[in-house]
């Protein structure tokens, strides 16, 4: 299968129901018309006022509300639900892939507007163009190493197929990006989770100021989505208002928070952790851990000694050693990278506030630096906005504009 239906597939989904999702997407788009008394919104059948709209949807909200149990409802409950009550529909391809192409604006703005100001001026690929897309990659933070390969690849590319003109390089750059992050991997993107009726241990590290927090929130609430039942351990005890903030996020997703004081020890905590979520049958034990980047010697020996605690009440466990990374750092990201690979086994990167730089190349340097997946992108601060990382929508998001065409030709 050509790399552009695989791609579309992949983008939209190439299951029925995903299929018909897609199409009733496209035909309920709604043109928003004015006239000089009001706003109407047509569609394809019918033509609604804003308030009728506006009624519908706080019926929506209404209903909703009277399915769903709010916070305080479950913390007055002593004991955990096994399975809990808010199960979410599952959202669509479509609708991730929309995600991606939001969080990644930013560097599709920087980076995508100079490769089209590059193609606009050299129109035939030589040389000079090379270099100047060279220039171009390394700016977004692709990474020196990943630029070389891509680079290769490219001029390779160009020759074997006689390219002369420069228009559908992107299209080019996308299918060689996806080939290198993907190459020689098996498929490690997924979050490596026990059977039914284990528990999974997920120990989260990373330097504070990164969105560790917040992303332990969204991960809850995602893995709750799934039907999972989800307990947190503050084991930062180092950071003051550390555990406050984890209980804020166990509250608003409506997990439970096991803690101790500020200052106590973290492997304590866990061990506590540990063997309430056995007593309460979760699927899930997510822990936090402090990050002292500082003092690299106090970082390893508190981090060996929470694995050690981990490995000897589950054998195998940690599942996961997930480590935060924040994109808008950039090249230190990279550092900070090494460090913690150095201290504990990291077995995935949680890539924070790719939303929130122009230089999004990162995940590239990061997979082909570390040789460490990036199993999660934060695209923005909404609950959901914690994604899996995929790498074809990934390269949508960097080239959205223009493989859209190159998408559109395929139905031709
Ligand atoms: N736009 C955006 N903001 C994020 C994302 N992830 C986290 N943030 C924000 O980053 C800020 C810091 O996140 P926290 O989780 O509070 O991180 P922290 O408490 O400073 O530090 P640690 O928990 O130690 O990492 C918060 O305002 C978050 O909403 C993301 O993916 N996108």
């Amino acid at each position: 299968m050509s790399f552009f239906k695989r791609l579309k597939e992949k983008l939209i989904g190439n299951t029925e129901e995903e299929k018909v999702q897609q199409e009733q997407l496209e035909d309920s788009e709604v043109e928003v018309k004015s006239d000089d008394s009001s706003f109407i919104i047509e569609n394809n059948e019918q033509t609604k006022s804003v308030e009728e709209i506006v009624d519908e949807v706080i019926e929506e909200i209404e209903e909703a509300e009277k399915t769903t149990e709010t916070v305080t409802d479950r913390l007055d409950e002593k004991e955990l639900e096994p399975v809990e009550e808010v199960v979410e529909k599952k959202p669509s391809a479509w609708s991730i892939t929309q995600k991606f192409k939001q969080g990644l604006s930013k560097t599709r703005n920087t980076f995508t507007s100079k490769v089209n100001d590059l193609v606009a001026r050299y129109r035939k690929v030589d040389e000079d163009f090379f270099e100047e897309l060279e220039e171009v990659l390394l700016q977004a933070d692709v990474g020196f190493d990943t630029v070389m390969e891509l680079m290769d690849k490219l001029r390779f590319e160009v020759q074997r197929k006689n390219i002369k003109d420069t228009e559908g390089i992107q299209a080019i750059i996308s299918e060689k990006l996806v080939e290198i992050y993907e190459a020689g991997e098996e498929d490690i993107a997924e979050l490596n989770l026990q059977p039914d009726g284990e528990l999974t241990v997920i120990l989260f590290v990373g330097v504070n100021g990164v969105g560790k927090t917040t992303t332990i929130g969204k991960l809850a609430h995602r893995l709750k989505s799934q039907g999972k039942s989800v307990i947190l351990a503050a084991g930062d005890t180092f950071r003051a208002g550390a555990i406050d903030q984890l209980q804020v996020w166990g509250d608003r997703v409506g997990c439970e928070v096991i803690k101790q004081s500020e200052g106590s020890d973290p492997a304590a905590v866990i061990y506590d952790a540990i063997g309430a979520a056995r007593k309460r049958g979760a699927d899930v034990l997510i822990c936090d851990t402090a990050g002292r980047l500082q003092n690299k010697v106090n970082l390893m020996k508190e981090l060996e000694k929470v694995h050690r605690v981990i490995s000897r009440e589950i054998p195998n466990a940690p599942h996961e050693v997930l480590l935060a990374l924040d994109a808008t750092t950039g090249q230190n990201a990279l550092v900070q990278a090494q460090t913690f690979k150095e201290a504990t086994n990291v077995t995935g990167i949680v890539l924070t506030k790719l939303d929130g730089t122009a230089k999004g190349g990162i995940v590239l340097a990061i997979r082909n630096k570390l040789h460490i997946p990036v199993k999660f992108v934060g695209l923005g601060e909404k609950m959901d906005d914690l994604q899996p990382f995929d790498a074809e929508r990934y390269v949508y998001g960097l080239f959205a504009e223009g493989l859209e065409k190159e998408l559109e030709k395929i139905d031709e």
